[in-house]
């Protein structure tokens, strides 16, 4: 066996050695692209052109009887357009931290753990070092399939002046970490306030619920502090757990095994079309009957198909709200740039679809 072993890994070595070799030749490639992109000051991440690759080489993969589907090719590739990325330009990117949140996780999901990174304590900060320049790409989380809309993300969109370049879409599984292996010496429960409430079935089976729960920021920061606090447990990501040395006592601990979060990149230009987009938009309709009946119309007359709406309050000493609302399509097709134009719509971006 150690001699077939021996064998099998020269031919490893042999392929690997093949491999650098060719990765390097397309990283001299990108080298030029992005001075090309350099000249003009153009935008380094182009998502629709990497979904284009991770599509194209899925499908040649499969038409060769390759054993590698379409997610092993999107892994490894992605981790190759993170390098290229950060040849052709050294961007940092801000995001929802401290280290070990989920958006973080997010974040090293499409930028790769190679990035020069920023976590900022509150989705705002976020907004902020990108409409500043202080970061390229920002990764926020916008929605949640049980929790419903991050409103802060939503308003923050409203006040910024930022585009949503791409999305992502991550499942989410919580772990409960603690000091303490008898349940009943915990005193206080660290959570982010969604975190707590998408687990609350565990938390009553396991006598929890009557504990003292103290609102965090993050889940990530619930980590932290019961790194701190001896006394409590956490509800967190398993990596956080991990990173702040809290033992973990249960993994997947959420009520709704299929808990997902749907995570948006911000940064300050248009994409490309890519064929299946997705636009955001923010749209105000008047205090009169039917207004936003009328609005919805247009959408339908312009055979545009609406993927959500959701109602924000105005924050003044009115109950007005305006409109979050996504549809499909991209701003370069004849109907979505003609209904924004023709509304009262402030346009956040259009962005290949990929939730
Ligand atoms: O094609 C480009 O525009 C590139 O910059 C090259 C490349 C790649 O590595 O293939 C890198 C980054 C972009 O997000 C897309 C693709």
């Amino acid at each position: 066996m150690e001699k077939k072993l021996q064998e099998l890994r020269k031919e490893i070595d042999s392929i690997d050695n093949e491999i650098l070799k060719l990765l390097n030749k397309r990283m001299e490639i990108v080298k030029k692209v992005g001075e090309l992109k350099n000249t003009s000051n153009s935008p380094v991440y182009r998502p629709e052109r990497e979904k284009e690759i991770i599509k194209r080489l899925s499908e040649l993969s499969k038409k060769e009887g390759g054993i590698l589907g379409y997610e092993e090719i999107e892994a490894i590739f992605l981790e190759i357009f993170a390098i290229s990325r950060t040849l052709e330009r050294k961007e940092r990117i801000a995001f929802l931290g401290p280290i070990g949140t989920y958006t973080h996780q997010a974040a090293e999901s499409r930028f790769g753990a190679n990035a020069k990174y920023l976590p900022l304590l509150n989705i705002e900060a976020v907004f902020k070092a990108i409409a500043n320049k202080e970061a390229k790409y920002g990764v926020v989380p916008i929605e949640n399939n049980t929790e419903g809309v991050v409103g802060v993300t939503l308003d923050s969109l409203k006040k910024y002046d930022v585009k949503i370049v791409s999305e992502i879409c991550m499942d989410i599984h919580h772990s409960f970490a603690s000091y303490q292996d008898d349940l009943k010496n915990i005193k206080r429960i660290y959570s982010h306030p969604q975190g707590y409430n998408q687990c609350l079935n565990f938390l009553e089976t396991h006598g929890l619920l009557d504990v003292e729960f103290i609102p965090t920021e993050s889940t990530a920061k619930a980590a932290q502090m019961a790194a701190e606090d001896q006394e409590s447990g956490a509800i967190c990501s398993k990596i956080a757990a991990k990173l702040y040395n809290v033992p973990l006592l249960f993994e997947k601990i959420e009520d709704n095994l299929a808990n997902r979060t749907r995570f948006i990149i911000i940064s300050d230009f248009k994409t490309q079309k890519s064929g299946n987009d997705k636009t955001s938009v923010i749209a105000k309709t008047s205090h009169k009957s039917g207004a936003l009946f009328e609005l919805l119309k247009k959408f339908k007359e312009k055979e545009i198909n609406l993927l959500k709406i959701e109602s924000r309050p105005n924050k003044d000493d009115t109950f007005n709200t305006w409109f979050y609302i996504d549809f499909e399509g991209h701003i370069d097709d004849e109907n979505v740039k003609e209904i924004i134009d023709s509304e009262d719509m402030l346009w956040l971006g259009s962005y290949l679809r990929d939730c």
